[in-house]
């Protein structure tokens, strides 16, 4: 029976269809599932034409309403049919006129191209080449190794002519999808292997069950061929499937993974931890809940799964995205969801008899070490005794005088003889003696206690899922190693070191957690445009970072790019405060007369005053708006989204307005700790106050604007604003 399969490119202009244009796929699909092959090709509703002077006579038009067109491949056998786009009628004839398809002989995967405005530039490209004096762009490859990346000969010929990733990117478009990226890989500096290994083998492993995989490959033989191409084509077999993923324009995700992304969650199984790293927006969250959903399958009875975060809003994510992704709601069930301080307040409060302790806030913990200090005569600063009270004694869980004179202090930039550190012991006891009396405990104390108990009673789950992992304490490593025994499966975490926002320099090895071996990179982006993401990136250009799982080794985001594009993003200079939230109000507006939803936008500031301000200000034009916490609680979804940049972590939205980031406020010398005090804890923080605005500004996906007041941040002037 006939059957109507989708590209992944008529996804990504999903959300851009009205519902009635969506409405009118959903009835051709059911059309191809209900007539014959003839009776498919006469059916005058659905006029499944082919086009006069077309490149490819297999790509063929149907009518979806009265001016939208779909375009379908339809190949000479088999009878599954694929919708690359829906476009208005002028448009879907025009674009569909210059596609041609073909079969890749390595991926084996259907690919499809604009050959007419390639036959058409390459020529120029070709006489420019000549003349240039430059090398040309792919020049240290072979035929030979480019061909067994799956270039097939007319696209060797294309990238032959170039000289420059300028130049790839005019191509890049035009190309078939997974040729485009092998060549964007090498032009990133990626090397032959490291481009099989994260586009081709993975395409092929799909595959591997597929018992014509060892055959060579039939260039006519398109029934095969689309389905050894899931990670861009999608068959839809029931109606309410379709439906839903209609009626969710922006979860392709839960359809389509990168063949990198599928790799890495559904590898049948990993010997020890694992982990997925990548630049933002490169859908490290979204393998998680991929990973979840494949162990899930394997789970035995009374077996259960933690999937685990920084903060309650990305919890909120995790939770709804797991329903699109996993229907059973009993399945689901098995899973706990929860922030990792969260599942540490439950594991302490189950203990018989246990008193419920008040979380200390951060601003009250820094008097309290004053006051500490005072009665034991320390002269030191608060600051510095909280710092060694986190980053020494609860990272390596001292819990005594010898052991803390013995303990390990290298990673800290403040001298401290020895004969000095009795007397900042006894100062740390009066601090917890203190809180212990006032019924109040540190978060991570917390999670100090519930690692310990867990250690004592035993794991809790199967399997540890993490996201954001690159803000965790050692303290809350060793629950979450505590909460599952180590055995295969254990531990899967997705994190990214350019996005650590919270002072918590630690290194997988340094914990014990190794995953040598089981550790994946990925290196596209979903979310935003290449122009914000290449602006955002710029804010870290220079500034070494070191990997998750190795201190000593540096992560880069080599490779690391969008096959997005668009604006670049809008830049305000703003004589003061009060212009500058004028000036928001207005962009807001602009924003809103283009069609975006109040709830499809951000604003993101530094401080929770600016938020505030912002939101009484938006809410004084007639803008609705909320603060972040306060809109999501009250499934307010019709409002603009007001949050500081730490609460943005790990969210997105369509677009995103940073504002206040003036000097003084980006960096906030409160967080950053002054040399003199800790040297190595200066450039900790300073680091990760550049790191909380590429987090800010790299959660927009269409547009990004950032303003200031006064003189901008020293991060804007230095990456060249
Ligand atoms: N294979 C895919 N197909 C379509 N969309 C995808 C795919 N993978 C990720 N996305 C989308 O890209 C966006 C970013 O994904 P995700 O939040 O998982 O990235 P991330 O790496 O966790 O980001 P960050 O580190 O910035 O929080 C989301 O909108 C997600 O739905």
């Amino acid at each position: 029976m006939p059957q109507l399969a989708f590209d992944i490119g008529f996804f990504a202009e999903l959300p851009k269809l009205q519902p009635p244009v969506r409405k009118g796929v959903l009835d051709a699909w059911e059309k191809f599932g209900r007539l014959t092959l003839d009776q498919l090709f006469k059916d005058p509703g659905l006029k499944l034409e082919s086009l006069t002077h077309a490149k490819d006579q297999q790509i063929r038009t149907i009518r979806i309403d009265q001016f939208w067109r779909g375009v379908v491949l339809a190949p000479p056998s088999g009878d599954t049919f694929v919708l690359l786009r829906v476009l208005q009628h002028d448009k879907a004839i025009a674009w569909a006129k210059k596609q041609k398809s073909s079969i890749n002989e390595v991926t084996r995967a259907v690919e499809i191209r604009d050959a007419a405005t390639l036959d058409e530039i390459t020529p120029a490209y070709e006489r420019v080449a000549e003349a240039s004096p430059k090398e040309r762009l792919f020049a240290k490859f072979s035929d030979g190794d480019l061909t067994a990346l799956g270039i097939d000969a007319d696209t060797l010929r294309q990238a032959r002519t170039l000289v420059d990733k300028e130049q790839l990117e005019v191509f890049a478009p035009l190309l078939p999808q997974d040729q485009r990226e092998v060549l964007q890989y090498l032009a990133a500096g990626c090397t032959v292997e490291e481009v099989w290994q994260d586009i081709v083998a993975p395409a092929l492993q799909a595959q591997a069950s597929s018992s014509s995989s060892s055959r060579p490959v039939d260039a006519r033989d398109y029934e095969t061929a689309i389905r050894h191409s899931g990670a861009r084509i999608a068959l839809v077999t029931a109606s309410e499937e379709l439906r839903d993923i209609l009626d969710k324009p922006f979860a392709a995700w839960r359809v389509f993974l990168h063949p990198s992304q599928r790799k890495v969650a559904y590898r049948a199984s990993y010997s020890g931890p694992a982990q997925v790293s990548g630049g933002p927006g490169t859908g490290k969250t979204v393998v998680a809940l991929h990973r979840v959903k494949h162990l899930l399958g394997y789970l035995r009875d009374g077996d259960r799964i933690l999937l685990t975060t920084y903060t309650n809003a990305l919890v909120n994510a995790l939770r709804s995205g797991l329903e699109s992704l996993v229907e059973d709601p009993e399945l689901r069930g098995r899973v706990d969801i929860s922030t990792v301080d969260g599942f540490a307040s439950r594991v302490v409060a189950e203990v018989p008899g246990a008193v419920a302790l008040r979380p200390l806030m951060y601003n009250e913990e820094e008097s309290r070490w004053g006051k500490a200090a005072k009665a034991t005569g320390f002269t030191g600063s608060a600051q510095f005794l909280a710092q060694e009270y986190r980053h020494v004694i609860l990272a390596q869980d001292i819990r005594t005088l010898p052991e803390y004179e013995a303990a390990d202090r290298r990673g800290r930039g403040s001298r401290l003889t020895a004969a000095e550190r009795p007397l900042v012991w006894e100062t740390v006891e009066r601090f917890t003696a203190g809180l212990a009396a006032d019924g109040a405990r540190t978060w991570l104390q917390t999670c100090a206690e519930a690692a310990r108990l867990l250690e004592e009673k035993g794991p809790r789950y199967r399997h540890v899922v993490v996201d954001e992992a690159q803000d965790l304490h050692p303290a809350q490593w060793r629950l979450l190693r505590a909460a599952v025994p180590a055995r295969p499966d254990d531990l899967f975490i997705a994190g990214d070191p350019h996005q650590r926002i919270y002072d918590a320099k630690v290194s997988l090895k340094s914990l014990g957690i190794k995953v040598t071996g089981r550790s994946v990179k990925l290196r596209k982006n979903y979310r935003s445009t290449q122009e914000i993401l290449r602006w955002s990136t710029a804010l870290l250009v220079g500034r070494p970072i070191a990997e998750l799982e190795d201190e000593n080794r540096p992560d880069t985001l080599l490779g690391y790019r969008s096959a997005l594009h668009g604006d670049g993003p809008d830049l305000h200079a703003a004589a003061d405060e009060e212009a500058e939230l004028d000036a928001l109000v207005a962009r807001v507006r602009t924003w809103r007369e283009a069609g975006v939803g109040a709830g499809e936008i951000g604003v993101s500031t530094r401080f929770n005053k600016t938020c505030a301000k912002a939101v009484a200000h938006l809410k004084a034009a007639g803008i609705p708006a909320a603060a972040l916490r306060a809109a999501d609680a009250s499934g307010e979804a019709a409002a603009v989204r007001v949050g500081t940049m730490h609460s943005f972590k790990g969210l997105e939205f369509r677009c995103v307005a940073v504002i206040g980031v003036n000097d003084g406020a980006l960096p906030f010398p409160k967080a950053v700790t002054p040399p003199e005090v800790d040297a190595k804890q200066h450039e900790t923080d300073l680091m990760a106050e550049r790191c909380l605005l590429f987090v800010a500004c790299t959660r927009a996906r269409d547009s990004l604007y950032v303003s200031w007041s006064g003189e901008p941040s020293p991060f804007l002037v230095e990456a060249g604003v």
